[in-house]
C-alpha cells in the first residue's frame, strides 16, 4: 500500500541520527536515456533466494544509489550487473539486465567483453600483487594500444582521480601490497578508472576512507558522471542523498521504492523507505 508521507518530513529529508537533515540534491535530475534496464531480476544462492523480482533503470550519466540494511542483497545485485555473480557456485538468476538494449544475461554474452565496458570496485580491495604503476596499468596494457607517454599519462590522471597521487606518486615502483587498506580501496578505484568502463559499479568505495579522501572520492563521482553511469551501494546514507541522482532502496531482497533521490529522502512514497531512512529500521 503506498501511503503520501510528504508531511511527515521536514524538507531535505532527516538524518538518522536525528542531527540535521540530509542536504538532498536540489530538484530532480535532468532527464536521460536508460543505460540498464533491470527487468524482473531474481537471485538464489543454491535453494536460498537473495534478490526478488527486482525491476528499476539505471540512467546513463547519473549516479544510482543502492541502500537498504545489511544483507539486503546491494552487493549480489551489484554483482549481478556485470556478471560477477557467475562466479558464484549453484547460482541461479533469472529475469534480464538491459545494456544498451542488450541482455548480458543471456548465455551467449562474452563475459570479459561485458566486464571491460561494466567496471567493479568490489568491497574489499583485491590489489594484485605487483607495483602500484602496474595495478593501475594493466588494463590499459591489455585492452588498448598506448605509448609509454600515454599510459604513464592515464596512470597518473587515474590515481589523481581516485585521490591517491599525492601519497604514491613518488612509490610507483613500490608493491602494491605494502598499501594501506584505504591506499588499497583507492588504488582499485584508480585501476577500474584507469580504462573509462562506460558504467562502474562501486560497492562501498570510501567505506575504509578519512573524510577527506570520501570528498575527494565524491568530487570524481561527480567528474565521472560526463563520461560513465555509477552505481554505487554506500551504507552513508548522507552520501547517498549528497552524491545520487536515484536511489533504490532495498529490503529483504526486493526492490521498495526506487526514485529521483531528492523525492525518495523528502517524500518516501513508501512506509519501509521512511522507516529506514528515518533510522528505525536497519
Ligand atoms: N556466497 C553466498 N552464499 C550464500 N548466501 C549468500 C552469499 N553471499 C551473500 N549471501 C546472502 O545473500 C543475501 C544478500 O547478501 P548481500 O551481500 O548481497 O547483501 P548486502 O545488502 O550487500 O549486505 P551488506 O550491506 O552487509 O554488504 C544475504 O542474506 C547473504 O547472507
Amino acid at each position: 500500500m503506498r501511503h503520501d508521507l510528504k508531511t511527515s518530513l521536514p524538507p531535505g529529508g532527516v538524518d538518522p541520527h536525528g542531527l540535521a537533515p540530509f542536504s538532498a540534491r536540489a530538484g530532480e535530475p535532468s532527464p536521460s536515456p536508460v543505460k540498464l534496464d533491470i527487468r524482473h531480476v531474481g537471485f538464489r544462492f543454491g535453494s536460498t533466494p537473495a534478490l526478488h523480482d527486482i525491476s528499476f533503470p539505471i540512467h546513463a550519466n547519473r549516479v544510482t544509489a543502492l541502500i537498504g540494511p545489511s544483507g539486503c542483497g546491494k552487493s549480489t545485485l551489484l554483482r549481478v550487473l556485470n556478471r560477477m555473480a557467475d562466479l558464484y557456485e549453484d547460482q541461479h538468476v533469472e529475469g534480464q539486465v538491459l545494456l544498451d538494449g542488450q541482455n548480458i544475461l543471456a548465455p551467449d554474452v562474452d563475459v570479459l567483453t561485458l566486464r571491460r565496458r561494466v567496471g567493479m570496485v568490489t568491497q574489499k580491495p583485491s590489489p594484485f600483487p605487483m607495483s602500484i604503476y602496474d595495478n593501475v596499468a594493466i588494463g590499459m596494457r591489455l585492452n588498448e594500444e598506448l605509448t609509454k607517454v600515454q599510459l604513464d599519462q592515464r596512470v597518473e590522471d587515474a590515481l589523481r582521480r581516485a585521490a591517491l597521487w599525492e601519497e604514491v606518486g613518488g612509490l610507483l615502483d613500490h608493491s602494491a601490497l605494502s598499501l594501506s587498506g584505504g591506499q588499497q580501496q583507492r588504488l582499485c578505484l584508480a585501476r577500474t578508472m584507469a580504462v573509462r568502463p562506460e558504467v562502474i559499479l562501486l560497492d562501498e568505495p570510501c567505506s575504509a576512507l578519512d573524510p577527506i579522501s570520501t570528498a575527494r572520492i565524491e568530487e570524481t563521482m561527480e567528474e565521472l558522471k560526463s563520461v560513465s553511469t555509477l552505481v554505487i551501494v554506500t551504507h552513508n546514507l548522507q552520501q547517498a542523498a549528497r552524491i545520487a541522482d536515484y536511489t533504490a532502496f532495498l529490503y529483504l531482497g526486493e526492490l521498495v521504492e526506487f526514485g529521483a533521490t531528492t523525492q525518495l529522502f523528502s517524500a518516501p512514497r513508501e512506509e519501509r523507505t521512511l522507516s529506514y531512512i528515518s533510522g528505525r529500521m536497519g
